[in-house]
């Protein structure tokens, strides 16, 4: 669905998509992540055909972004990190307009309005200006306006900005609604835990280059076990007796690393610090996620 090839942008003096290349299959639902500046912006803004790239080659759904930016235009939705609202047009007016731009047939845009303002709770709101909603409200109204015209790919920059806890659990069940019925979606956000919620795929950016793009249950399936000690008081000798297995300290009582060898290495290994007499409290498995993925593949890249 969208094929990205050796994509690079650059900004005056300042490089911020550095050969990126991916695919991304339809119907997927994709977190796009990475730490402040990695070009998650630029990248959306690039596949959406509203900035141009120094190199390299954008399609969707068989479309080239370079070549016919406007035909793509109709086939994308996005909802980018800060944008505009006519404030003076009522919520309807504001989505007859998108449905209008994005090339939705007059006879269907009463209806699509509707329907679209019916999944984001905005019913209520049609005939008020958009200038008067709250900044919750016109998140929802923003993310309406990249929805309402129906498109096969949906770009969404930090969607759940300024909603509130029941909204952004809305918005999930939104989204999961919106890509079991087929459309592919792109969702940039810096909440893992929500992201994990309805994404398929994490593609991970830092520093203008790709780190991973990869389905989030295999991911974490095949990730390696990361134990956790706790212990009830700091103790001098911890870190010796961990040293071949790389410890994190997380705090002074805490200290994380990798476990090969199953349960009989963990037994051995509290059998080993027990005995050496370290405070211990606990050790034990840390459930894989995606927070703990993202940050495994970003360590070392900032
Ligand atoms: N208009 C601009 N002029 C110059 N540099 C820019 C401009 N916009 C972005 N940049 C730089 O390009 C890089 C990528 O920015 P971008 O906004 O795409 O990152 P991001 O991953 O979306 O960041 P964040 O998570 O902070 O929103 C950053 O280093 C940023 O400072």
């Amino acid at each position: 669905m969208i094929r990205v090839r050796d994509l690079v942008f650059d900004y005056p003096g300042h490089r911020a998509l550095d050969g990126l290349s991916f695919n991304i299959d339809a119907g997927s639902v994709v977190a796009l992540v990475g730490p402040n500046g990695a070009g998650k912006t630029t990248l959306m803004r690039c596949i959406a055909a509203l900035d141009t790239p120094g190199g390299g080659n954008i399609q969707v759904d068989g479309i080239d972004a370079l070549e016919a930016p406007r035909e793509l235009h109709r086939r994308i939705g996005f909802l980018q990190d800060f944008f505009g609202l006519y404030e003076d047009l009522s919520v309807r007016q504001c989505l007859t307009y998108q449905a209008m731009a994005r090339g939705v047939a007059r006879a269907e845009r009463d209806d699509r309005v509707q329907a679209t303002a019916q999944r984001l709770g905005l019913v209520p709101w049609l005939d008020k200006r958009a200038g008067t909603l709250s900044r919750g409200w016109r998140q929802r109204l923003g993310i309406a306006q990249a929805l309402v015209h129906e498109p096969a790919v949906v770009l969404l920059d930090e969607p759940a900005a300024g909603l509130d806890p029941a909204a952004r659990r809305e918005l999930s069940d939104l989204l999961v609604q919106i890509a079991r019925e087929g459309t592919t979606l792109i969702v940039s956000s810096h909440i893992l835990t929500e992201l994990a919620d309805y994404s398929t795929h994490v593609l991970i950016l830092a520093g203008g280059q790709l780190v991973s793009n990869e389905k989030i249950d295999q991911a974490i399936r095949a990730a390696r076990r990361v134990m956790r000690l706790r212990l009830t008081r700091p103790d001098p000798n911890v870190e010796n007796l961990l040293r071949d297995l790389n410890p994190v300290a997380v705090d002074a009582l805490q200290f994380e690393f990798t476990l090969d060898g199953g349960d009989e290495a963990a037994s051995a290994l509290l059998t080993k610090l027990v005995t050496a007499g370290v405070p211990v409290a606990e050790l034990g498995a840390v459930e894989a996620d995606l927070e703990r993925l993202y940050l495994e593949r970003v360590r070392g890249t900032t």
